[in-house]
């Protein structure tokens, strides 16, 4: 039989920086054929987008595949099994392949996915990469909930005091076999060691805890791990109870705690103050992801805009082909005022 074909799970939490360490992983491929699966959650692909229109001969169209959209973990069934065999039927098949999840996804039932007949005997999990915000961690974004910790002590009530962001946050750590704290650049060097300590503490036994700073880590420490994870799912198994239907290979979480939608515009004039009016928009309404490409006035060029929380990047990407507009995708947890926040970005 020959040899199955690794697989490399890329998971962490919207704007961990998946697809920047993606994009730092195909730059170091050397001939090395990896195909991607990038799945989002929103309705706007703008990792896939970011990745192609990144100018790389590595980043080849034809090897990057997106999922539709919604989370990995709840579309096994009719969208990452018949991905994936689509994939596998190829001719020239890859000598690896990189799963970007949604950042909002369970890495679990994807893994239990590679058990099933019609891929198990191709492929494999050579490992699962956990990416953590360092910046945001530090900041307490994923830190449980301690005002309920506190009303929990009041009362004899066991209340929950987890927060989705936390849930997921664990999660995730759970399933890997290699944990990265990115964004270290952000970070003192003392509280870089102190996540990764706490990270090693929480982690299963044997897994590595790397600090990186814009994903650039060597091809060779992410990829071949030969976990094997697939064989291995006790170990790995959901801290939280998500609402779990995993028999049938419909995987539903609560994604009731998150939503998502796109607003598009028309271009804009000038870039430094179009990002100061979404960074004060984001902190009025707590806006946890914002990411999409703008038209500038007389620039061919399209704008990237990035925001994980309150922190912005913009870049010009690539030549801007279509409508001379701008399309942003807004993630937040459940409750967003859509229409204030439309109407704020439109202006
Ligand atoms: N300062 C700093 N910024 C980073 C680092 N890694 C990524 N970023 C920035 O963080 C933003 C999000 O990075 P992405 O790689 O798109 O994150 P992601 O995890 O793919 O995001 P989602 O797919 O939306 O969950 C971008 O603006 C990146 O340039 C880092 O190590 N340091």
């Amino acid at each position: 039989m020959p040899a199955k074909i690794p697989a490399t799970i890329v998971t962490g939490f919207l704007g961990a920086g998946k697809t920047t360490l993606i994009r730092n992983l195909l730059a170091q491929a050397n001939g090395r054929r990896i195909a991607l699966i990038i799945n989002e959650f929103g309705d706007l692909g703008v990792d896939g987008d970011i990745l192609k229109g990144c100018g790389d001969a590595t980043c080849r169209d034809e090897d990057i595949m997106e999922l539709s959209n919604g989370c990995i973990c709840c579309t096994v069934a009719e969208d990452f099994i018949p991905t994936m065999e689509k994939l596998l039927a190829r001719d020239d098949a890859p000598d690896h392949i990189v799963i970007e999840t949604s950042g909002l996804a369970l890495p679990q039932p994807l893994v239990r996915a590679f058990n099933w007949p019609a891929i198990s005997t191709k492929v494999t999990v050579d490992g699962v990469i956990a990416l953590v915000d360092g910046k945001a961690t530090a900041e307490g974004r994923f830190a449980h909930d301690p005002a309920a910790v506190d009303a929990q002590r009041k009362s004899d009530d066991s209340l929950d005091h987890e927060t989705p962001l936390s849930e997921l946050f664990d999660d995730q750590i759970a399933c890997a076999d290699m944990i990265v704290v990115n964004k270290t650049d952000l970070l003192t060097e003392a509280e870089a060691e102190t996540l990764t300590t706490d990270l090693t503490t929480k982690s299963r036994d044997a897994v590595r805890v790397v600090k990186a700073a814009h994903g650039q880590l060597p091809l060779d420490l992410l990829l071949g791990q030969n976990a094997a994870a697939e064989a291995d799912t006790k170990a790995r198994h959901e801290i939280h109870h998500h609402h779990h239907d995993d028999e049938d290979g419909h995987d539903h979480h609560d994604h009731d705690d998150f939503e998502s939608f796109t607003i598009t515009r028309p271009e804009i004039t000038d870039p430094t103050a179009f990002a100061e009016q979404v960074a004060g928009i984001i902190r009025a309404h707590d806006i946890l992801r914002l990411k999409g490409f703008a038209a500038v006035e007389g620039k061919p060029m399209r704008l990237a805009l990035q925001a994980v929380g309150p922190r912005i990047e913009t870049y010009y990407d690539t030549p801007l082909t279509g409508p001379r507009e701008t399309r942003l995708v807004v993630i937040g947890q459940t409750g967003l005022d859509r229409a204030a926040i439309t109407r704020a970005l439109s202006a």
